[in-house]
């Protein structure tokens, strides 16, 4: 018999997330059935999404939502092998029992010396939502300007690189001296540190005074209104999320976006990435090339231990991370 630890929505977030509204639940999983299996979270993912996602659609009590990369202990079903990883959705928990439907085998080809957790970061969810977002929203061309904000996160490095691959001059801003090293570090043309500048505008002008073509937008807010007035004629803009908004109690009013949308004729629109399951194996298959030829480098904020989710969670949306926040349990 095992007795799994799961850590639960105690309390709903009001405001900026607190530790006392998680609580730890223990949960004796019963014995297997024919065509179950019986996996072990070895590394759990914490995503700005179960910030909003919480709020929408969970209830108190629940166990909260979430990703790991997973190793098979036991299995009755002869499609997974004891010893094998993948990706699993089943929320913040040491152990579970699956019947299979929702697991997915790790890209093929992953090689033994490459970090199982890039499953979680790059070569999973955030990179993907990075690459079609490039692709299929902004719709970047070579020699264009991508701006990107929280770029030195999950998202918004594999942004970054993904531009300069395809033949972009990048700008980035983020929330740390360090997150800027960083920045430049990884082949961005151009970044600063947006809490620092005396004026958000004028460093953006500054970094591209003849504007952007593509805005990758992880923030929302008084950033994405500010960013908004520098776009070029028919200037895209990826509405990828609006993280300056997920701990807002009072929604706030404008300004309002009409104006410039009109006068460049911008498009804007939002995505999930969810959009293009259909095509997730072109996408990993992508990244994980791009990985191993060393031209997307990744880096990960590695939170050590299953008791650690709650902080982890919180150190993320408050910005402690570079690269994918990840918790190994
Ligand atoms: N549409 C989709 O399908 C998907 C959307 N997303 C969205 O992409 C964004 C980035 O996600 P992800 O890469 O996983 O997370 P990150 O790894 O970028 O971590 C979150 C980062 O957001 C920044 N941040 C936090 N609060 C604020 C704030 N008030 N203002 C500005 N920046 C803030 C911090 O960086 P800093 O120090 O720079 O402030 C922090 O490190 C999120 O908005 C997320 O919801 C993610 C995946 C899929
Ligand atoms: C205003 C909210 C914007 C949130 C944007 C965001 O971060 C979206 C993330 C989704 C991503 O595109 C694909 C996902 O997996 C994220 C959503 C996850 C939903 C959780 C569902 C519940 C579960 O896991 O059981």
């Amino acid at each position: 018999m095992v007795t799994a630890k799961a850590w639960v929505l105690k309390k709903h977030f009001e405001g900026f997330p607190k530790t006392s509204d998680f609580d730890q639940k223990m949960i004796e999983l019963p014995n297997l059935k024919d065509g179950e299996l019986l996996l072990e979270s070895v590394f759990l993912s914490v995503d700005p999404y179960m910030r909003p996602y919480s709020q929408r659609d969970m209830k108190e009590g629940d166990i909260m939502i979430g990703t790991q990369v997973a190793r098979i202990v036991e299995s009755k079903n002869p499609a997974f092998t004891v010893g094998a990883f993948v990706v699993a959705r089943s929320g913040w928990r040491t152990h579970f029992i699956s019947d299979g439907k929702d697991l997915q085998h790790l890209p093929p080809n992953w090689p033994e010396s490459l970090p199982k957790s890039l499953a979680l970061g790059t070569v999973g969810m955030p990179g993907l939502t990075a690459y079609f977002g490039l692709l299929e929203v902004c719709k970047m061309k070579p020699g264009e300007t991508v701006l990107v904000n929280a770029a030195a996160g999950a998202v918004g490095s594999v942004v970054g690189q993904l531009a300069k691959i395809g033949g972009c001059k990048v700008v980035g801003c983020a929330g740390s001296d360090d997150k800027v090293a960083y920045l430049k570090k990884i082949g961005f043309d151009e970044a600063f540190n947006y809490k620092t500048v005396t004026s958000l505008d004028e460093a953006l002008r500054k970094a591209s005074p003849d504007g952007y073509d593509c805005f990758f937008d992880n923030v929302g807010g008084e950033f994405a209104s500010i960013a908004i007035n520098q776009m070029k004629k028919f200037g895209r803009i990826a509405v990828c999320g609006a993280i300056s908004q997920y701990n807002v109690s009072m929604p706030q009013k404008g300004p309002y976006l009409q104006v410039p949308m009109i006068f460049q004729e911008l498009q804007m629109k939002g995505f999930i990435v969810t959009r293009w399951n259909n095509r997730w194996e072109e996408g990993l298959k992508a990244l994980l090339k791009w990985v191993m030829e060393g031209k997307v480098k990744c880096h990960e904020h590695v939170t050590e231990g299953f008791e650690n989710m709650p902080t982890a969670f919180i150190g993320m949306l408050k910005g402690e991370n570079i690269g994918k926040a990840i918790v190994k349990a």
